[in-house]
């Protein structure tokens, strides 16, 4: 089904006539199943057809009209959930398609995990409930003024009193007071609060708590607590529809069961017990959420890719020959070098992050069964390709903005706002630097794993195989030789053994293994994104293996894995040389096989971004319209902002009247 919202002309037409593939299919193949693709598109167009859910000003409404439209559709999105009984499945798609960052993402998406991962059988019964018939409003309070990718360091404390059974939540300075949690500033009336537990005076570490933060009378905040948002945030609309805020205790009691209490307890008469479970399971939330992130990564940059591909083929510029037509720039060879890595990479995401839900669930079933051995690869795994996806996609929308020239920097395009609400996924939820080196901690302990025999496995399975991957030569000849997944894969896997291996020995020759990690992080960074890369790219090639349906729909998904795959090797081609898994020559025929895959593309690069299945409604782009009907559609947006209310602009009487009409002159004129 296409995503018109109501065009009359499909100005893009001749370009859906020449895709070499079967779009509805391809739509099946993006979306995971048919079943996806239905609900999707059921979603979003109930979504498109409710005037509650409009955007189209949102970009021009001060912070206070936001906030309070904000609340309006997620009051408005739940009574439509309820009323029309909707899954879990199809509540959340609701939320994506209505596109508004709120307290509601936090309740659901951090709360609530955080209750079920970390509480007992016994606290979920009492709390849980209350989240999902929204009784209670809950955020995620971890984050403080002074400290934030460091949660060891967090200053909060909780002093268990044991004569009256509570602990005695407090901020002890100002750099502890709770800052950036969303949803805490105005909405939430609860939060799981992170703080360290002190008990029998000693001082136990960073321990979650249910904490009420406003009267659920009259949302006045409890006594003892301060609250409040911390301000307006980068770009219009965007994520200034949440309300991050700061919270700061003054001695506030709460029971002692409000101790999330599955991982550790405190016994009444105030004896730490701490269970048989890894303490890291204390960050279980994050890594659910950045597997969630991965996800969305995708999302975000396909947004933007259909917005620059659609409008590429819309806009012509040069080439014309006698009055002749001008040419799509998307012709051109240099928009297609920048823009169909991006279309392949929001492929590779899809795919990637459809593997990172299925490794997160399963890690999660053998955590029920007490078998943690896989917990240190799901950081890792969630941890490097949060970071990886994150960052490239905040890139990608600029980039799109770039290639949509001058109309891209307008807020009618879309993409401003776009990258004004995605940039920050490359800091919360763990700053990608800091996730980085999480992974890059992981390598360097497998690297030395190795030398005692022990096999590694899951995504560092590739390592063992370490006798020849230090030595082997690509055997790649000609340019069609890189279209074979073993001859991409091998230099790959080598290229990101070698760099880990080269940090191990630089390392061990620093008079400390934390002196040598410090010195080496730099290149430490570059060996964890080679790995997650090499993830990536084995991730689509596994995709491929699967049962494929649907007239050149596996041609096209292999032209773009080869594209992501031989992109990065251009990219990072300084890499692959230095390590020598290749040599210059099959670096460039790597370039010259790219070229050649971005022409079997072009014919097929609208089809690609409809297979998306994105309204016109989610797009929220006059340049990415399904029917490409861009200038009238460019022209109006215009006369709709507020300066155009009036012909002569406010202000005219007082500043620039008397300004035209000024007797002063410049001395030298
Ligand atoms: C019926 C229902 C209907 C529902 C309808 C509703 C409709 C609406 C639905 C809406 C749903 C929306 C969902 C949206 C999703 C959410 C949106 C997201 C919005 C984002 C908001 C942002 C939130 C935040 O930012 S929260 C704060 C995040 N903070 C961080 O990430 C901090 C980063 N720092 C850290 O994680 C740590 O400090 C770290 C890891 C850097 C260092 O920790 P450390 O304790 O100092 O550890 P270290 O010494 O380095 O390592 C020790 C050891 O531990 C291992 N380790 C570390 N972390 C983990 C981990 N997470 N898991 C496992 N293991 C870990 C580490 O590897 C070390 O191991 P060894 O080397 O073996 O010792
Ligand atoms: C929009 C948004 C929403 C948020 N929502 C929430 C929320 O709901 N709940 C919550 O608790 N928090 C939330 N946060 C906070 C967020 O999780 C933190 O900002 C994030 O974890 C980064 O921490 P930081 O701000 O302390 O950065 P810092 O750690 O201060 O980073 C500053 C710089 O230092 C570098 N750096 C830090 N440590 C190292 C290191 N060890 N080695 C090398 N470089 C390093 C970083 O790379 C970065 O360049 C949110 C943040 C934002 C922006």
């Amino acid at each position: 089904m296409a995503a018109v919202d109501g065009g009359e002309v499909d100005h893009l037409a001749g370009e859906r006539a020449t895709a070499h593939f079967d779009v509805d299919a391809m739509k099946v193949a993006w979306a995971g199943s048919r079943h996806a693709v239905e609900v999707n598109d059921r979603m979003a167009r109930l979504v498109a057809s409710d005037p509650v859910f409009r955007k189209d000003t949102r970009t021009m409404l001060s912070r206070k009209e936001l906030f309070k439209d904000t609340l309006k559709k997620a009051a408005h999105a739940w009574k439509r959930i309820v009323e029309l009984r909707l899954t879990e499945e199809e509540a959340n798609l609701l939320r994506l398609y209505v596109d508004q960052p709120g307290y509601v993402d936090l309740h659901w998406g951090m709360f609530v995990p955080a209750i079920k991962g970390q509480g007992t059988e016994e606290q979920q019964k009492k709390w849980v409930p209350m989240a999902y018939k929204f009784q209670i409003i809950g955020c995620y309070a971890q984050t403080e003024l002074g400290h934030g990718s460091n949660v060891q360091g967090l200053e909060t404390t909780a002093t268990f009193d044991p004569n009256t059974d509570e602990f005695v939540v407090h901020s002890p300075t100002l750099t502890s007071s709770k800052w950036w949690p969303g949803g805490l500033g105005k909405a939430s009336t609860h939060a799981v609060v992170y703080a360290r537990l002190i008990t029998q005076g000693k001082d136990y570490g960073i321990h979650g708590f249910i904490v009420q933060l406003r009267s659920l009378d009259d949302h006045s905040p409890l006594p003892g607590i301060t609250l409040g948002d911390i301000g307006g945030k980068f770009g219009s609309g965007a994520y200034n529809s949440m309300d991050n805020g700061v919270l700061r205790f003054d001695h506030v009691r709460i029971p002692r069961d409000q101790m999330l209490m599955r991982l550790s307890q405190v016994t009444r008469e105030g004896k730490y017990v701490h269970s048989d479970v890894p303490k890291q399971l204390l960050y279980g939330t994050m890594v659910y959420v950045r597997q969630t992130i991965v996800a969305d990564a995708s999302k975000a940059l396909s947004r933007a890719v259909c917005i620059a591909v659609r409008y590429s083929a819309i806009r012509k510029q040069f080439g014309s020959q006698a009055g002749g037509p001008e040419t799509q720039v998307l012709n051109y060879k240099t928009q297609q070098s920048r823009l169909f890595p991006l279309l392949a990479s929001a492929y590779a995401y899809r795919f990637v992050g459809e593997w990172l839900k299925w490794l997160y669930t399963d890690v999660m079933q053998k955590l029920e069964a007490k078998d943690y051995s896989t917990l240190p690869e799901a950081h890792a795994c969630t941890a490097g390709l949060k970071s990886v996806t994150t960052s490239a996609t905040a890139d990608a929308i600029e980039e799109c903005r770039k290639l949509c020239g001058g109309h891209g920097y307008l807020n009618s395009s879309g993409l401003p706002e776009l990258f004004a609400v995605y940039v920050p996924a490359c800091t919360y939820e763990g700053d990608n630097v800091v996730l980085l080196l999480q992974v890059a901690r992981f390598l360097m302990k497998t690297v030395s794993q190795l030398a005692s025999g022990k096999q590694p496995v899951g995504t560092t399975a590739y390592m063992g195989n370490i006798q020849y991957l230090m030595q082997c030569k690509s055997a790649v000849n000609t340019a069609g030789d890189w279209l074979n997944p073993a001859a991409i894969k091998e230099v790959f896997e080598a290229r990101a053994l070698r760099m880990a291996v080269n940090c191990a020995q630089n390392i061990s020759k620093a008079p400390s293994q934390e002196e040598g990690f410090s010195e080496l992080s730099p290149d430490l960074l570059e060996s964890a994104v080679a790995h997650v890369q090499l993830i990536i790219v084995t991730k689509f090639f596994e995709k491929l293996q699967q049962d494929i349906i649907g007239h050149g729909v596996k041609e096209q998904l292999q032209n773009l894995c080869n594209i992501y795959a031989l992109f990065l090797l251009h990219k990072h081609l300084g890499d692959f040389l230095s390590t020598g898994c290749i040599t210059p020559k099959q670096g460039a025929l790597a370039n010259e096989q790219l070229g050649r895959l971005y022409a079997q593309v072009r014919p097929n690069a609208v089809a690609l971004v409809d297979a998306f299945d994105y309204t016109d409604h989610y797009l929220s782009s006059v340049l990415g319209r399904y029917d490409g009907d861009v200038y009238p559609a460019l022209y109006a947006e215009a006369w709709k902002d507020p300066l155009n209310e009036t012909v002569i602009p406010d202000g005219y009487q007082e500043h620039l009247r008397p300004l035209l009409k000024q007797q002063l002159k410049f001395s030298r004129l």
